[in-house]
């Protein structure tokens, strides 16, 4: 670490708990790398385990909720090894898909609290002979299911809850027979995208394919779905999503790949706003040139909020000015954080809008983001379909993270504008980025730019 940046207590954490956040006397000037991409390391994973030979995936993230879907799989019948890879962030996986003909085997899963394998791996579990029992963190007692379940039941899947009955979330039983007809399915996914994902992913296993239809108010996080879409593509399966809100699985074989995990571009995401929330400069090399990660919009969002953002040679380069500028975002799905962090910091007003499920998300993200941005003094309110966020002078304090991974970095972004900010319970980043405090002190470690005046956002009067 450099003397330019203070608080020397960065990755460490305090006697009760409380990361203290590192502030930013200067603005940075780093160069950060971030660990594989969450949602594509776990479809990859389910893909790979439903394929039709052993896959390889590169560079994949290994964090609590890729563990948990390795677990899971292991559970069904896969085999996933640890192989060397040439990745700064772990092991490359090798995965021999659940073999078709393994009896009935029993499982237990635990879901933490992933979304990704709370919803799709139940769907895989009805393609094999036997009871797989699901469960999770408390909190993920209370996430959506009952569109999944409902959706195997459906399907002729016999799931019950502990009660024997049909349940509506975790803890379930999934009763597989090893084999799922499929055909025409109406969902009602506005809850959840994942909902799609989870029968788009395994539809092509299904005896008839899978044409799914939603039927409800509009489908959130449409990018994940895609990004489903592009990845079945990718393993050779066929998928007609030419008519909105319906998804055409065509029955057939699942490729096995060798395919390398692009970096979490949405977990890039604090790094690149500690650009703006220091008025410094953050770099992120290998950013890639196509992707189907919601995560790319933060060309466009941080350029919306006054910085200056170029791609150039595969480098992300974001240049925070004297100031955050508000603005209205649709849509920022699980960006919405780390966006309300900054537009707490900014001199105008925010509107985000369109994210109403976020309140099934690791916690009710738009109850917590008010209650934190106001516990330091700022003007967060929540409306219908997201939140309103006005320029407010904060001040230190803590910032509870409630076991959700973008709360805690959401806290860690104040922190850079806002002396004297505690994060409870940082360790909840191991979610998706287990280095998470030491990649935060790297980039701070790593040097600063000529020192200018932050004090244009409300956060830097508080310097
Ligand atoms: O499919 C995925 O990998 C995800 C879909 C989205 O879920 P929602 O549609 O529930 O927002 C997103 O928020 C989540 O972090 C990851
Ligand atoms: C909503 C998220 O996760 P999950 O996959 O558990 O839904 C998220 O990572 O922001």
């Amino acid at each position: 670490m450099t003397g330019s940046i203070t608080d020397a207590t960065a990755g460490h954490i305090g006697d009760a708990g409380h990361w203290p956040a590192p502030y930013a006397e200067r603005p940075i000037d780093a160069t950060v790398r971030v660990p594989g991409s969450k949602s594509l390391t776990n479809r990859y994973l389910v893909l790979a385990a439903l394929a039709d030979g052993p896959s390889r995936l590169r560079a994949p993230l290994h964090s609590r909720d890729s563990a948990l879907m390795v677990g899971a799989l292991r559970q069904l019948g896969a085999d996933v090894r640890e192989v060397p890879g040439d990745g700064p962030f772990g092991p490359d996986l090798e995965v021999t898909p659940i073999p078709s003909d393994s009896g009935v085997l029993d499982a237990a899963i635990d879901c933490g609290l992933a979304g990704t394998v709370m919803r799709f791996v139940p769907p895989m579990a009805a393609l094999r002979k036997g009871v797989s029992v699901f469960d999770g963190d408390p909190h993920a007692r209370e996430r959506p299911m009952g569109t999944i379940i409902d959706a195997l039941v459906a399907l002729g899947v016999t799931v019950r809850g502990e009660a024997g009955a049909t349940p509506s979330s975790l803890p379930f039983r999934v009763e597989g027979t090893g084999e799922v007809r499929g055909g025409h399915l109406v969902i009602d996914a506005s809850a959840s995208s994942q909902f799609v994902s989870a029968l788009l992913l395994v539809g092509a296993r299904f005896t008839e394919g899978l044409h799914l239809e939603h039927s409800g108010d509009s489908v959130p996080s449409l990018d994940h779905i895609n990004m489903t879409v592009a990845v079945l593509r990718g393993v050779g399966v066929e998928v007609d999503d030419s008519t909105p809100n319906h998804w055409i699985v065509s029955p057939g074989p699942i490729r096995a790949f060798d395919e390398r995990i692009e970096q979490d571009l949405s977990n890039a995401g604090p790094f690149l706003a500690a650009a703006l929330a220091s008025g410094g400069t953050v770099r992120i090399p290998d950013w890639p040139e196509h992707t189907t990660q919601v995560g790319d919009l933060w060309r466009s969002i941080l350029t919306d909020m006054g910085a200056d953002v170029t791609l150039d040679a595969g480098t992300l380069t974001v240049t925070g000015g004297d100031a955050i500028r508000g603005a209205d975002f649709a849509d920022t799905s699980e960006l919405a954080p780390t966006v309300a962090a900054l537009c707490a910091l900014a001199t105008g007003p925010s509107r985000l809008s369109g994210i109403a499920h976020l309140r099934g998300h690791e916690t009710d993200r738009l109850a917590a983001l008010v209650a934190e941005i106001n516990g330091l003094g700022g003007d967060a309110q929540e409306t219908d379909d997201g939140l309103v966020i006005r320029p407010a002078k904060l001040h230190g304090g803590v910032v509870r993270s409630y076991a959700d991974h973008r709360m805690a970095t959401a806290g860690a972004i104040l922190g850079l504008a806002v002396r004297g900010v505690e994060v409870q319970d940082i360790g909840t980043t191991a979610k998706t980025m287990p280095d998470f405090p030491q990649l935060w002190a790297d980039m701070l470690a790593q040097g600063s730019a000529p020192a200018h005046s932050s004090a244009g956002t409300p956060g830097g009067t508080q310097h």
